[in-house]
């Protein structure tokens, strides 16, 4: 998957990744309007909005790009039609031939990492049957727990060729609190790098390594040190956009060679026709504003890398 994942940023020259994180108050009026009219203001007609808000973003956008992020939270929080939505939106982009990064943000004990791990990119068996129940590609883990936390989702990514992006240095004003902490005269987030090199050594595709991290696009300094902790690691770069990161800030995350690292923009895109510069496209036309604003991210990124090179 990681190979897939490579193909298609040099394909559409485009290390981006599109956030469906689907609140309410980003959908337009008409679609919550026309799914509470078919399934009543209930948790089915938020599940069904949110799908069909989902399913326009990806039909405008998903040839510019190579992957997605459905962040869990938003889906689960409308309970069982919710994360149907969830689904739903994984089994889409599929179709679509996107790579699909389940943002889950699991880790737990080990045989509790397991069971998450063949819930998300796994197999589980039921009598003689097998099922790969949400079937993400990758999945975000969060590694607090330490090496056999992390360890049963590596072994899934192996078996499966799925992939990870492990928590190293989050992208939130508060991550400093514990990630910033010196240990040994170093930060804590640099521990956790030097781990992460070590599990992806472990876990080789053709020139990158399937188990990768997640580093913020707020702090660009830390992630010109982690970029040469992980040399072989992906970094999945959100804090793009509505958190403040800009595509100058972002070049120190990507390797000579251009690759290593996948940005992404979640409110950025898909509530773009809320912000002024989308405007014009109006509620009506959100697909299109989405399709614009990732057309503008490309060439934020794409013009950052270029004139660094
Ligand atoms: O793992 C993540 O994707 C993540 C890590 C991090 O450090 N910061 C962060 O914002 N995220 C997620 O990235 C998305 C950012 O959304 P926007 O700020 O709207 O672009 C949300 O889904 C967050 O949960």
């Amino acid at each position: 998957m990681i190979n897939k994942l490579t193909v298609k940023i040099q394909k559409t020259h485009a290390p981006i990744v599109v956030g469906l994180d689907p609140m309410l108050d980003y959908i337009p009026e008409h679609i919550q309007k026309k799914a509470f009219q078919e399934k009543g203001e209930t948790l089915e007609g938020a599940a069904e909005a949110i799908w069909q808000f989902n399913k326009e973003i990806v039909d405008y956008t998903w040839d510019l790009i190579p992957a997605v992020k459905p962040q869990i939270a938003m889906y689960e929080q409308f309970g069982i039609p919710g994360l149907a939505a969830f689904k739903k939106t994984v089994d889409y982009c599929h179709e679509k031939d996107l790579v699909v990064i389940g943002d889950v943000k699991r880790g737990d004990i080990g045989s509790t990492s397991a069971a998450y791990a063949a819930g998300h990119i796994g197999t589980v068996t039921v009598g003689s049957q097998a099922y790969h129940p949400f079937d993400e590609d990758f999945i975000t883990v969060n590694p607090y727990l330490g090496t056999d936390g992390v360890k049963p989702f590596a072994e899934v990514c192996r078996k499966e060729q799925k992939g990870l992006f492990i928590l190293v240095k989050t992208s939130n004003p508060s991550s400093g609190e514990f990630q910033d902490r010196l240990i040994d005269g170093r930060p804590l987030y640099e521990h956790v790098g030097e781990k992460v090199a070590q599990w992806s050594a472990e876990c080789m595709g053709e020139s990158y390594s399937y188990i990768g991290a997640v580093v913020g696009a707020t702090y660009p300094e830390m992630g010109k040190v982690l970029r040469k902790i992980m040399p072989k690691s992906y970094i999945l770069v959100p804090g793009y956009g509505a958190q403040g990161g800009k595509g100058a800030d972002l070049v120190h995350f990507f390797n000579e060679d251009g690759l290593g690292a996948i940005v992404n923009s979640s409110r950025g895109i898909i509530a773009a026709y809320k912000q002024e510069a989308y405007a014009k496209f109006g509620p009506e036309h959100f697909g299109e504003a989405s399709r614009a604003a990732v057309e503008d991210m490309r060439k934020d990124i794409d013009g950052a890398l270029q004139s660094a090179l």
